[in-house]
């Protein structure tokens, strides 16, 4: 009988994303904690993702939020909107509606960004944050409306908040900081994000023919993202390779992660890879057609692909994913960490502030 480990080896032999036991840092010994580190450091470089199991959150508490994510979602239109998002990007909570928000990559001008959403977003999403953060104040539904959902947020927050913070000293572990600059003091407010993200079951056709997508390929903005994700799948990482130069970069080509029971993928966003010098990666991704969809459909001489006849009917099932978004506080400034840079390997990109960095792309996403 395989033990838990190899299946879940088995079930990831075929991902880009390495596993690791995050259980050595939470309880094991300064060797098992140094072991960790340096296990994420090679994810972070090579990949810019990697699965924690073991992270500490109890898997009913997940499972919770993914009941209270179909509930909320499953509320008529008019109830959902008794939590609107506000119309400007840069106060990112509340509801928001199917196709409102396209994430956008690398594109700040008006006219990009228009052309850009000609292909929509199939998704709605639900944000919420810390019940302190004046600067985007939450904005849930009447209590009344879906009686429980607020106070389980807001500890699901709290749980999620503890693994960042968590995680942050591993990190600052893998990269060697001095204790007066150690990560986690540079999140001090925990201003982080939590998002419910529903995709509504779409036709193959669609996604495969690129009339629509469920999440458009992108990098995430802040510093860290967790990301919970059901058994559907559909995740896609971009896969990279060897600058030549000592560094990494993409191919294009992208490869589908595995769900694993129990697992929290854990990824970088644009700001760490600032931060870092691109010693760690921001990483690409997308959510395409679930891995069980079939497969044999055909390209024709333009590479536009036609489904095969039963298969242009098949209808993709819906699915939900849980990020959960680390940002660093709005002043900290972003410039280059010791250790990321020297002789050989200059600064890479200026200074700028979290909340400087973060506004731009946030706006970006919503018109
Ligand atoms: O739904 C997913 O698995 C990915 C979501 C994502 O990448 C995001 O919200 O930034
Ligand atoms: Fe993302």
């Amino acid at each position: 009988m395989p033990g838990l480990w190899e299946m879940l080896n088995d079930t990831m032999s075929d991902s880009p994303v390495p596993i690791v036991d995050y259980g050595l840092f939470l309880h094991g010994d300064d060797e098992d904690k140094r072991k960790l580190a340096a296990q994420v450091d090679d994810a972070f470089r090579t990949v810019g993702f990697v699965c924690l199991v073991n992270h500490g959150i109890e898997q009913a508490k997940v499972d919770e939020c993914f009941e209270w994510s179909k509930k909320f979602f499953a509320l008529p239109v008019e109830a959902k909107l008794l939590a609107p998002h506000p119309p400007s990007g840069s106060h990112h909570r509340g509801y928001s509606g199917i196709s409102q928000e396209k994430v956008i990559q690398n594109v700040v001008d008006a006219e990009g960004i228009a052309a850009e959403r000609t292909i929509p977003d199939i998704k709605e999403s639900y944000e919420s944050g810390n019940v302190n953060d004046e600067r985007q104040p939450n904005i849930w539904l009447p209590e009344e409306t879906l009686p429980g959902f607020r106070g389980f947020m807001e500890a699901f927050f709290e749980d999620c908040a503890s693994l960042i913070y968590s995680i942050l000293h591993a990190l600052s572990l893998s990269l060697n900081l001095p204790p007066s600059i150690g990560l986690p003091s540079t999140h001090s407010r925990s201003l982080f994000q939590l998002r419910l993200l529903h995709y509504p079951s779409i036709p193959l056709r669609s996604l495969q023919h690129k009339e629509e997508t469920r999440i458009s390929p992108h990098t995430d903005y802040g510093t860290l993202t967790l990301l919970f994700q059901d058994a559907v799948g559909g995740l896609e990482v971009e896969v990279l390779e060897d600058d030549g130069n000592g560094g990494r970069t993409g191919t294009g080509v992208f490869k589908g992660v595995p769900h694993v029971e129990g697992g929290v993928l854990l990824n970088l966003g644009d700001l760490m890879m600032r931060w870092t010098n691109d010693r760690w990666r921001s990483t690409v991704h997308q959510v395409g057609a679930p891995p069980t969809a079939p497969r044999n459909a055909l390209s024709n001489a333009d590479g536009v692909v036609e489904g095969e006849g039963e298969d242009s009917k098949v209808i993709c099932p819906p699915r939900y994913s849980i990020p959960f978004f680390a940002t660093p506080d709005p002043d900290v400034l972003i410039e280059c960490l010791p250790g990321c840079w020297g002789p050989g390997n200059p600064k890479k990109y200026e200074s700028v502030t979290a909340w400087e960095y973060v506004k731009t792309r946030l706006e970006a996403a919503y018109l």
